[in-house]
């Protein structure tokens, strides 16, 4: 499916999974902006998309996802240069348990603040006209692990709160679809950060236990993420999907039992 004419914004876009999912988006002609923290990263990440999508496909904001007023700019910058949003990827996630509570300002509540910045500018409810948003979880949000507890919670949170939307989306008649991913463990650079003791603080003592979880259930390439990442982008019969990605299973959804009493 062409995405000709529509409108990305991807968060942490500069580098791993984001800057997969920002090249897969250009190839399906999207144009898209990368919003990231990291300015010399995404500057050159920029100048190498130019050069192969050409010029005035892809753009780089510099923001701290944790900065509500910066991010809300950001969404602001994108419909000023674009002249509207119909895509946002909620990805820049750390893994910090040192400094925790920027780990849940981060890869949580920066989550829940992209959500209803996408909705004010795609929402029906304010006049817009639909789109899609993903949100970035994990698969350690169904297998736990003793090295990164404030993580994990973080990504247990994604999911809930990307559920209870999508469900608000639906009764309130959004147009706006609203997904979860939760990847398996993916080659980036974040992965290598696991076993600094300046990110894991008195955890990193587990790091040997994380590694042999690695080794046992293999590392993914970031170009399969964006390959369903893509999935969930284009297919519209889905809506309040829990993706998963791992060796074993490949692309995938988790299943939850019906509602009751
Ligand atoms: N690599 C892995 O094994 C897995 C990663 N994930 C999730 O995927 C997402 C992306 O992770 P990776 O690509 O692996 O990480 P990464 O560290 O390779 O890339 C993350 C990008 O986000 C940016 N970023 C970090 N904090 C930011 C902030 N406050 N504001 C704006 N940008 C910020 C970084 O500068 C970087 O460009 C995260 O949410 C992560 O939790 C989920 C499961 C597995
Ligand atoms: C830097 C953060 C990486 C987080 C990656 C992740 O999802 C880790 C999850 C692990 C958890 O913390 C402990 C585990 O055992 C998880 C392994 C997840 C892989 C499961 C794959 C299962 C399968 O192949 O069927």
């Amino acid at each position: 499916m062409s995405l000709n004419g529509k409108v990305a914004l991807v968060t942490g876009g500069a580098q791993g999974i984001g800057r997969a999912v920002v090249q897969s988006l250009l190839q399906s002609s999207a144009k898209v902006v990368m919003v990231d923290l990291n300015k010399a990263l995404g500057e050159e990440c920029k100048a190498q998309l130019d050069a192969e999508f050409g010029e005035g496909n892809c753009t780089f904001i510099e923001c701290d996802v944790a900065n509500g007023d910066a991010l809300r700019d950001a969404f602001q910058s994108t419909v000023g240069q674009f002249g509207r949003l119909d895509i946002v990827i909620n990805n820049a996630g750390i893994t910090n348990e040192k400094d925790w509570e920027k780990t849940i300002q981060v890869n949580l509540t920066s989550v829940i603040k992209g959500t209803y910045l996408a909705l004010e500018h795609m929402s029906k409810e304010y006049g817009k006209q639909g789109g899609t948003i993903i949100n970035v979880s994990s698969m350690a949000a169904f297998l736990h692990s003793p090295h990164q507890p404030v993580y994990t919670a973080t990504k247990h949170g994604v999911i809930g709160f990307t559920r209870a939307m999508a469900d608000a989306a639906i009764q309130g008649d959004y147009g706006v679809r609203i997904n979860a991913l939760c990847p398996a463990f993916v080659d980036t650079p974040l992965l290598q950060s696991v076993e600094d003791e300046d990110n894991m603080g008195k955890f990193v003592k587990f790091k040997d236990d994380f590694k042999r979880s690695m080794t046992k259930f293999g590392v993914l390439q970031p170009s399969l993420i964006a390959e369903g990442m893509m999935r969930l982008i284009t297919d519209t019969s889905l809506h309040g999907a829990v993706m998963k990605i791992t060796c074993s299973k490949g692309i995938h959804f988790h299943t939850y039992e019906p509602m009751s009493a």
